[in-house]
């Protein structure tokens, strides 16, 4: 699998700092949730499955290593263009090598759920950041399907050995939290079941999992569950066939240069192609709650998305009280968002965000350090994030440097704060970037910004 992308070395310090507005247009790179189903609906589906608009990043690539080691051929034709040569459910092969995750909950995640549901053996592991991270929420569901957990390090943590089951019981599962990569980990299991999974979650996730699942010709239904919740149905061991994936811009990227021109005074950018899945647009909602001028224009649809282009302009933002229920619809998004609360007049407080204590790192810890670490206060008042913006009239000081521990959205989320920040902003280390956007450094430099 050759590709070319750009790494980092680690622990590469990199910062930015303020100059003029940001100008110009940038699509962002393809969506990575979708780009990693994509890779393991491939590898499930008997026939070859062409995709196009692939995020290349670390994340995906390292999915798509782990869907080779199972029996995929994988080949990339051009830029973002790939080919998947699939075996199909049931036929799985055992990997000989540990299945190495790098930085990606999601890519572990869903491929434990594949191999929990086959009968065949694998180890699971990844870096220093995805050996902290909680698989016991995975592996549980897994267990009552059939699975065996041969060996895991403490609390359910990788590296991890998991023995699958060839006939995974078909069960009903309710999940604690809103977590569409649990929900997806299931469903995949599910695939190779005699009988029919149902996965019930309190508040919707993400659905790229179910729409890809149907796109390949599942039968799966989702239906509400009490107030925020859904109910998804899976009928097991479908014919799936192969299909075309159009991947749109993921909105979790498009964050980082959305913000950057609300907050560099006289910016004037358009992104292109954006993801307007309505489980993925929390953010624009909340942007647009605290008066950014951003404009939707040309909404589409894209492969079974619906996308458009944003005209984004520098706003003047005020600060806003985001409710805990539009989480699941941003959950990747708070770093950024904090970035943009720090600008805006008045307080802003983010509520219910327990979950982001458990991604790369603790966000909610990362993201209070590096405010405090550019001039900001903030603080954690049990789940929720207060910040307590500075205005316009203000401005923030800047002139520190941000700790990223290993963490992609808080290395990009203060590059962006140190682009209009007085005295600019530092990142200790900028290779996590390439997990998800390793085109961030060059198309925001494309619009005019400033690193060193
Ligand atoms: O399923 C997915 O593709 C993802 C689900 C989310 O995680 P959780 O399922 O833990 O909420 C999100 O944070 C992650 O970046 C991608
Ligand atoms: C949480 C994230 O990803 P993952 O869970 O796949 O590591 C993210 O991309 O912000």
């Amino acid at each position: 699998m050759a590709v070319s992308i750009s790494i980092s070395p680690p622990g590469a310090a990199l910062s930015t700092a303020p100059g003029g507005p940001l100008k110009g247009r940038l699509r962002p790179p393809g969506d990575k949730s979708i780009s990693h189903r994509a890779f393991i609906l491939g590898l499930l589906t008997v026939g070859r499955t062409e995709i196009r608009g692939l995020l290349e990043g670390e994340d995906v690539l390292h999915t798509g290593a782990a869907c080779r080691a199972l029996g995929a051929r994988i080949e990339r034709l051009g830029e973002g263009f790939w080919q998947v040569d699939g075996i199909g459910i049931g036929t799985l092969l055992e990997p000989r090598e540990t299945l190495d995750f790098g930085n990606a909950g999601t890519g572990v995640r869903l491929m434990m759920g594949v191999v929990g549901g086959h009968g065949i053996t694998a180890a699971f592991d990844g870096d220093a950041s995805l050996r902290k991270r909680p698989m016991r929420r995975v592996l549980d569901p897994l267990v009552l399907m059939g699975a065996q957990v041969l060996s895991q390090d403490e609390g359910g943590r990788c590296p991890i050995r998991l023995k699958g089951t060839p006939e995974p019981l078909p069960i009903e599962y309710r999940t604690k939290v809103a977590s569409a990569q649990i929900k997806s980990a299931v469903l995949l299991a599910g695939l190779n079941s005699p009988g029919r999974t149902v996965v019930i979650e309190p508040q919707a996730s993400r659905d790229h999992t179910e729409k890809m699942l149907a796109h390949f010709g599942a039968t799966v239904a989702s239906e509400p569950f009490e107030a925020h919740g859904r109910r998804i149905t899976l009928e097991g061991r479908p014919a799936l066939h192969p299909a075309e994936i159009k991947v749109p811009a993921d909105p979790s990227s498009a964050a980082f240069p959305l913000v950057a021109a609300l907050i560099v005074p006289g910016s004037d950018i358009v992104i292109e192609g954006m993801m307007m899945n309505p489980l993925r647009v929390g953010l624009l909602q909340t942007l647009l709650e605290m008066g950014a001028q951003i404009e939707l224009i040309n909404q589409r649809d894209e492969g079974g998305e619906s996308v458009a282009d944003l005209h984004v302009r520098a706003s003047d933002l005020r600060g806003v009280d985001v409710p805990a229920e539009r989480a699941p619809a941003m959950i990747d998004e708070y770093p950024i968002l904090a970035v943009a609360a720090a600008f805006a007049t008045g307080e802003t407080r983010m509520r219910g965000l327990s979950e982001l204590r458990v991604k790369e790192s603790d966000r909610l810890v990362a993201v209070a350090d590096g405010l405090a670490a550019a001039g900001v206060e903030s603080i954690i008042e049990g789940d929720d994030l207060i910040v307590a913006g500075r205005g316009h009239d203000r401005g923030v000081p800047g002139g520190g440097v941000a700790v990223t521990h290993l963490d992609h959205r808080i290395a990009m989320s203060f590059l962006c704060l140190g682009l209009a920040a007085k005295r600019g902003m530092a990142i200790d280390d900028a290779a996590m970037i390439a997990t998800s956007f390793p085109t961030f450094q060059a198309a925001l430099a494309g619009l005019g910004a400033h690193f060193s």
